[in-house]
């Protein structure tokens, strides 16, 4: 199967997604077309694509490239400052220099992470993107969010900093554990809500064989979302007009749960499919939309194989949590809520009450 080819349009930060499989080996050409002034390249990984990550190594250093080669710890709580301090640390000490690329190597906590050391190191050198968990296929990889969590907030440091090529190479997935797969296809289901009710319909009438991986089905599903998501960055790159907030649908209460549970114990695509159930009760409450939308959707994450009910009640906990939230504006905490399949809003003002309720509707003790 040939690649596609995706084009984030973004004046003079606009670069390439490069979507099939197999497409490993043609990343040092693909570098050499995006950032032609680099010569060394750092890759960043993490410990479960030590595999892959030497296969890319190995295929620059054939391409004439020098590299630093640097693998942090599997999992959520990379994502921190003696993480990032480790990475700085690591590649002041191998001479990177403004000559050089970081190649980010694994899931969104290593794109996060690297992207964000790419941001800032040298006042932020190139990145590059090579995603090997669906969610960072679909995701992550595109649109520029970098950054580290906090103990008190998810990914609360951080920049925008645009990668110059992100390559999704659909054979990395063959060693993605289920429960990894699964988390991903919140974020997909995300779109579908958000602007795509067509993709929504998909993956109700395709939902098995988006289960079974079926190479077309999932070629479909990771194009749409990255289509989608370079829409909405195209139109909003920093955040800053409100548009680029509707892709934090379900996000307001998962970054809470993910935090109150400890980062890591549950999935970012599982507290996403929670999140999302949390969002449309409450969309439900504030007379937004119908109790068959919520019906819909929950039926959907569920076909999915993706949780929506939150294993602890703690409404209060997750309240405090949500202040920290970056959508917060002068206090005040916004919400992304649903209309109607395929359209959502940003809506302030929602009081503290039918937020709780909403909490306590999707908990189960
Ligand atoms: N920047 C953004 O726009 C954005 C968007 C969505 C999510 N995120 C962030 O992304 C993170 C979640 O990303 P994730 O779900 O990819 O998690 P992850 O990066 O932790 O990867 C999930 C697990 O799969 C392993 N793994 C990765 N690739 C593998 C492969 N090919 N085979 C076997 N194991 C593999 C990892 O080691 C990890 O244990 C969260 O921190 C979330 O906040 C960021
Ligand atoms: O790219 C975006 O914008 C998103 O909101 C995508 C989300 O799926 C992602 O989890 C993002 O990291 C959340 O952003 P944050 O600004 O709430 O940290
Ligand atoms: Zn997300």
């Amino acid at each position: 199967m040939s690649e596609r080819k995706l084009q984030v349009k973004l004046a003079e930060r606009s670069y390439p997604i490069y979507i099939g499989s197999g497409l490993l080996p043609t990343l040092p050409q693909w570098i050499g077309e995006q950032c032609s002034r680099t010569r060394h390249a750092v890759t960043i990984s993490d410990s479960s694509v030590s595999s892959i990550a030497a296969a890319v190594h190995d295929s620059l250093v054939t391409a004439g490239f020098r590299t630093t080669q640097i693998e942090v710890p599997s999992g959520e709580k990379s994502k921190s400052v003696s993480e990032l301090e480790r990475l700085w640390k690591a590649m002041l000490g191998d001479f990177t220099d403004r000559g050089s690329l970081v190649v980010a190597i694994g899931g969104g906590v290593v794109g996060d992470l690297a992207g964000y050391a790419a941001a800032t190191f040298a006042r932020g050198i190139p990145l590059v993107q090579v995603p090997t968990t669906l969610l960072s296929q679909v995701d992550s990889s595109v649109g520029g969010k970098t950054g580290i969590n906090l103990p008190g907030a998810k990914n609360i440091v951080g920049a925008f900093w645009q990668p110059s090529l992100v390559v999704i190479d659909s054979q990395t997935l063959a060693s993605l554990p289920r429960r990894e797969f699964v988390s991903g296809l919140a974020e997909v289901a995300k779109y579908g809500v958000i602007m795509l009710p067509e993709l929504f319909e998909y993956l109700e009438q395709n939902a098995t064989n988006v289960l079974l991986q079926d190479e077309v089905t999932m070629q479909h599903i990771v194009s749409e979302s990255c289509r989608s998501k370079a829409i909405v960055v195209e139109e909003d790159e920093r955040e800053t007009t409100g548009r680029r907030a509707i892709l934090n649908y379900g996000h307001t209460f998962a970054h809470a749960i993910e935090n109150v549970a400890g980062y890591g114990t549950y999935l970012h695509g599982e507290a996403v499919a929670i999140g999302m159930h949390m969002a449309a009760l409450l969309a439900e409450k504030l007379g937004r939309v119908s109790k068959e939308f919520v019906e819909r959707q929950a039926q959907l994450l569920q076909r999915l194989e993706l949780p929506i009910h939150y294993s602890a009640a703690e409404p209060e906990q997750l309240w405090a949590v949500m202040q920290h939230d970056k959508k917060v504006e002068h206090g005040n905490l916004r919400f992304v809520l649903p209309t109607r399949l395929g359209h959502v809003e940003l809506v302030a003002e929602v009081p503290k009450g039918p937020v709780c309720e909403a909490i306590a509707a999707a908990s189960r003790a």
